[in-house]
């Protein structure tokens, strides 16, 4: 099959270091081929031209298992392995021998930081803010950061000066913070890109050594182009073509197993090194999954998959078998630690199925997260929690039936820029929820919230309520009434009052809110009735039929 359309004007993406379609003038005339059976399903072309990055031709929702160059690159999987899992040299052995043991498949490899070190790294970066130059090589953080480093090449006996220049540079950066008296936002992404830089260096230059072929890739050099958010930045579209044409290329001229760092991008106006926020190596892999099309999209972490609930918190916490993508999605936002907020949508956009896997114990199952599931198999999945939530009652000062007060509300928030989680409405009170963790640097959070506070009270009564946490229940919550039921028996008998009830339009999460104290132990007892003895979601719990009864509540 033969395409033949018209590109419009291009602009240049400075940030695209190979652009995926530099030779083109203005108005180009462009011919794709599609070659007979590597199109997996059917969808339409489009022109995306993405904020002044390059114009670039993008197959909408149709994702061919041979990659978007129709060449045969061989990629099947993504295999993201998470910090805990390279923690040490041990830990990098047994990685490496975990991708060897699939020699079916042929991974793209993405790795986070070792360990705790992107921890490390901005604790180091906050302690040259305020040390002096001088004192910079005394920084107790450098100094874990160097050993760990170094006693992990010399354990796997690659050569030290595939980090030294690193650590050097590390060191430099550090004096730079501490003259300057200051880490911006921009320098906080760069001192973190270490530890990727790092941790695939090293990876990689294992691999090779026992003898199979790997190529190490900086994300920000390989095509992920990201919005100029710092600390927090937002994948853009041309990243899907530049990585799969980057990928298909090299493989084309030299195959070996790319080794991938994890959580970084390329600002596309800075040009400068951004990360996708906390735990974004997960992004990474679902992004790379998309560009290349794969069968598979596979998390490697420290737990048995996504678990009933954190088991920081309950140590009865079970793997769950089988989620939607959205369901992780609204997991992983409402607080689960175990996967990135923003980690489902490329995989969902392009149907990609997301394993969630134990890189300790590869023998367990782990969790399945794809378009749908059998929700006769469960009604309820997981119940997480967010603490330290702020809750805004807003009731309006003008009389009932006063129409564009809810506008009125949200377009304060948004001229502040602060985003809301949770909101229960009626004509005239509204009741939200917001994280400041996520909008604010800490400095900022009482007085921000002093602002809109002022702004509300324009137009209405407000009740600012502090240390607040939402309960969230994911699962099939078509069948609200059958889970309230049961959640509100358990708060009875534990005499929690909850403060705020919301169930989203996504119909996967009901989230409730409580205070803060009793947060824990109200996720403890819910989880006791919904998933410990013989309840949860093992027990058969047909789409019509009852919950199982809280009996097990104690
Ligand atoms: N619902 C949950 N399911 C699984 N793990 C969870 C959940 N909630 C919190 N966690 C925590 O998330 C951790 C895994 O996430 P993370 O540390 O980001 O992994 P990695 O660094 O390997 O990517 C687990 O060790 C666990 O303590
Ligand atoms: N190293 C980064 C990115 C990341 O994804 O880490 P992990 O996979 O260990 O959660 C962080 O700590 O946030």
């Amino acid at each position: 099959m033969a395409v033949s359309l018209h590109l419009g004007s291009r602009s240049s993406c400075p940030g695209l270091r190979r652009d995926p379609l530099s030779s083109l003038g203005s108005l180009p005339r462009f011919e794709i081929k599609l070659q007979r059976g590597t199109v997996q399903r059917r969808g339409f072309l489009r022109v995306c031209c993405e904020r002044g990055a390059s114009a670039v031709v993008e197959k909408k929702d149709e994702i061919s298992r041979k990659g978007s160059e129709g060449r045969d690159a061989g990629f099947s999987v993504v295999m993201k392995f998470g910090g805990s899992s390279v923690a040490s040299a041990e830990r990098m052995r047994e990685v490496a021998n975990l991708i060897l043991s699939f020699p079916q498949e042929r991974p793209v490899v993405v790795l986070s930081a070792m360990g705790k070190t992107t921890n490390k790294l901005l604790q180091a970066g906050e302690k040259a803010v305020s040390c002096g130059v001088s004192h910079v090589s005394e920084i107790d953080e450098l100094s874990f950061i160097q050993d760990l480093h170094l006693r992990t090449v010399d354990e796997l006996g690659v050569d030290r000066s595939i980090i030294s220049v690193f650590l050097d540079e590390l060191e430099q950066l550090l004096k730079d913070i501490a003259m300057m008296k200051e880490l911006t936002l921009r320098t906080r992404d760069y001192l973190v890109s270490f530890g990727e830089c790092m941790s695939t260096r090293i990876f990689t230059a294992y691999l090779n050594k026992i003898g199979t072929k790997a190529r190490q890739y900086d994300a920000f050099d390989m095509g992920i182009i990201t919005t100029d958010d710092f600390t927090n930045a937002d994948i853009l579209e041309a990243t899907y073509p530049a990585v799969s044409k980057r990928l298909h290329e090299d493989w084309i001229d030299d195959p070996a197993i790319p080794v991938v760092t994890g959580f970084l991008g390329k600002g596309w106006k800075s040009c400068a090194v951004t990360t996708l926020g906390r735990g974004g190596s997960d992004l990474t892999a679902t992004t790379i999954g998309k560009a290349l099309g794969l069968r598979e999209i596979q998390v490697w972490k420290d737990v048995d998959g996504v678990l009933t609930c954190d088991p920081n918190i309950s140590a009865e916490a079970e793997p769950v078998p089988h989620l939607t993508f959205d369901e992780a999605a609204e997991l992983a936002y409402f607080g689960a630690q175990v996967l990135h907020p923003q980690s489902m949508r490329p995989a969902k956009e392009s149907n990609i199925p997301v394993r969630v896997k134990n890189s300790y114990n590869p023998q367990a199952p782990g969790t399945l997260i794809t378009r749908g599931r059998d929700l006769t198999e469960a009604v309820l999945t997981s119940i997480v929690l967010k603490s330290n939530i702020t809750m805004l009652d807003i009731v309006s000062t003008r009389m009932l039936g006063q129409y564009g007060f809810l506008a009125k509300v949200f377009s304060i928030f948004e001229d502040l820029g602060i985003s809301v989680d949770c909101v229960a409405t009626s004509e005239v009170s509204i009741s939200l929820t917001l994280d400041p963790a996520k909008v604010w640097s800490r400095e900022l959070i009482q007085q921000e919230l002093d602002h809109v506070v002022e702004e509300l009270e324009k137009i209405a009564v407000v009740n600012l309520l502090q240390n607040r946490s939402i309960i969230s229940l994911i699962g099939n919550v078509q069948r609200s009434s059958l889970i309230l039921e049961q959640a509100f028996s358990v708060l009875k008998k534990k005499g929690i009052n909850v403060q705020m009830i919301s169930q989203g339009a996504s119909k996967v999460n009901i989230s409730l809110v409580v205070h803060d104290s009793e947060a824990k132990e109200c996720v403890r007892a819910l989880h006791s009735a919904f998933f410990e003895n013989g309840n949860g979601y093992s027990s058969e719990v047909s789409s019509e039929g009852p919950l199982p009864n809280g009996s097990s509540v104690h």
